[in-house]
């Protein structure tokens, strides 16, 4: 890890260095990193940093001058914290080359790897784990406060806790029950009406609290007769069966949920649809992920698992999610549908089943064409466009985080990115075919990015803006921001890697030196 000060030990000419000299400087620079661990364990960071895997980081004080990293480092305060900058990426191929580097240099003396190089090779590797999972960033406030839209006096507190997840669901139940809705102010109620909204900013009892003000403010209640405590333990219920993955969990349902509720206001929907129509929407952004199990349909089905087998391999998680939002919703104490007649049940079940089972991105260009087709001749009351509208709307705010400020939407790629990397990580040990946009030696976060927003959000979100041109601001413009942030980093690590490249030419025979250029550009520019 290029972490500034650490680096002294590598002076550039490292190569040329004697062996004994070269152990040293390892040495050195992996003691250099576990103090760092230690430092940054024992210090209460507050970094607002923008860092993620494979990325060379700096830190400055609040004055902007570069810190050097030691164990005697000041813990830091609210007013007095370190800021960590990404300065280049690709981490991992500079380290990995000085081990690897190092190792051959070493077997070519000695004709065997020495323990100290192997053991050095697994801490880097367990190094670069700990970088690459995103627990240890909400408590080192990378998880981003932006005080401009500080929405609630309650911060968030680090997570403590040593209870059990039914303990620590009861304690949230408790606190979501003791808060009432009166307690949102106005300015949260806006705020939550908009893709600028926060999410990191709330506990799980608060964002319980928000969900029901989603429900009270489109009047579901009144309208649906829906019992307060019924909607509570609906919520609740909903709540618990989420699992504590790094992306598929309960904030991200609360996202989905938020940005529908924020799209039906934008676009006035209300005025253009039944309100029995927005229920199954909101209801199905809710629960449009429940029990998500961290590896998607592509893995459920290669590793046979009992979802697919259940489901004959179409659409094994969608299926699921949907089977366990009904199956909530038959307990009576949690049937936020129970005073609704026959008629309007099967009407929500069927549209809700729609909306949940268009979510599966393998059927994403089919619905998406289908939308393309009928939206020069939109009709609002055409049952068939409606229901388009609803499973694109779903869709949209499924997929939406690059459509909110890059604070807010940058940790949920760090988020989504671990929850990939696990996935093809155990394809690997399981000897199942690795989905290649998870594979951690082949994906980054700039060129994840650039394709998805590319080739996925940009046509869906463009085709909808065109449906309600006052989406432009709201999300088309943030996602093409991101594009080009996502762009300039991608430019910005193909130059670092180039250079690394350079680096470790220089040494060699010129020819060697230049016919390798040569042959880069060439396939640069194919
Ligand atoms: N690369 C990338 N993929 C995303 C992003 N948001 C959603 N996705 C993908 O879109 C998919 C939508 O359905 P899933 O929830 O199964 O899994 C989601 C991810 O695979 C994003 O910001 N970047
Ligand atoms: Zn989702």
């Amino acid at each position: 890890m290029f972490l500034c000060g650490c680096f002294a030990p590598f002076p550039s000419h490292f190569e040329s260095l004697s062996l004994p000299l070269q152990l040293f400087c390892v040495s050195l620079w992996s003691f250099c990193i576990s103090s760092w661990c230690v430092c940054v364990s024992s210090n209460l960071f507050r970094a607002a940093a923008e860092a993620g895997p494979h990325h060379i980081l700096k830190m400055y004080n609040t004055n902007g001058s570069v810190v050097n990293i030691s164990p005697l480092l000041e813990a830091n305060s609210e007013d007095s914290y370190y800021r960590l900058e990404v300065v280049a990426s690709n981490l991992k191929s500079e380290l990995n080359w000085l081990l690897h580097y190092l190792e051959s240099k070493v077997n070519e003396d000695l004709g065997k790897t020495p323990t100290i190089i192997s053991d050095m090779k697994s801490q880097v590797e367990s190094f670069k784990r700990k970088l690459e999972s995103v627990e240890h960033l909400s408590w080192m406030g990378l998880f981003k406060e932006d005080s401009d839209h500080q929405l609630s006096k309650l911060s968030p507190k680090p997570k403590t806790s040593q209870l059990s997840v039914h303990e620590e669901h009861q304690q949230v139940r408790r606190e979501f029950l003791n808060m009432s809705t009166l307690q949102v102010t106005e300015e949260v109620r806006e705020h939550l009406k908009t893709p600028i909204f926060d999410n990191w900013q709330w506990e799980d009892a608060e964002m319980l609290v928000l969900l029901q003000v989603m429900f009270t403010d489109l009047e579901f209640l009144t309208a649906f007769h829906i019992e307060l405590d019924v909607l509570q333990n609906f919520l609740f219920k909903v709540y618990c069966h989420y699992n504590s993955i790094p992306f598929h969990n309960f904030r991200h349902c609360f996202c989905v949920t938020q940005m529908m509720y924020g799209l039906i206001w934008l676009t006035d929907l209300r005025s253009k649809i039944a309100r029995i129509d927005l229920l199954i929407m909101l209801t199905s952004a809710l629960c449009h992920d429940l029990d998500h199990p961290g590896y998607n349909n592509v893995y459920q089905i290669n590793a046979q698992t009992d979802l697919a087998l259940r489901y004959n391999d179409i659409s094994p998680l969608e299926n699921h999610h949907c089977a366990v939002a009904f199956g909530i919703m038959s307990k009576q104490e949690c049937n936020i549908l129970k005073n609704l007649t026959c008629e309007q049940y099967k009407y929500i079940r069927g549209g809700m089943i729609k909306c949940i089972l268009a979510t599966d991105m393998a059927r994403h260009n089919e619905i998406l064409n289908k939308f393309k087709t009928m939206r020069p001749v939109f009709n609002f009351t055409n049952k068939e466009h409606k229901e388009v509208l609803m499973n694109i709307m779903v869709k949209v705010s499924d997929i939406s985080n690059e459509a909110r400020p890059m604070a807010v939407a940058e940790p949920w790629l760090d988020c989504l990115l671990q929850e990939f990397f696990n996935q093809s990580d155990t394809e690997k040990l399981k000897g199942l075919p690795v989905t290649p946009f998870m594979d951690r030696d082949k994906v980054s976060k700039p060129s994840s990015q650039t394709n998805f927003i590319r080739f996925v959000l940009l046509p869906l979100f463009s085709e909808l803006t065109k449906l309600f041109p006052c989406l432009e601001q709201h999300i088309l413009e943030p996602v093409r921001r991101a594009l080009e942030y996502y762009s300039d980093l991608e430019r910005a690590s193909k130059e670092e890697e180039r250079t690394a490249k350079r680096r470790r030419r220089s040494g060699r025979p010129k020819h060697e030196e230049e016919e390798e250029e040569e042959e880069e550009e060439r396939t640069a520019k194919a």
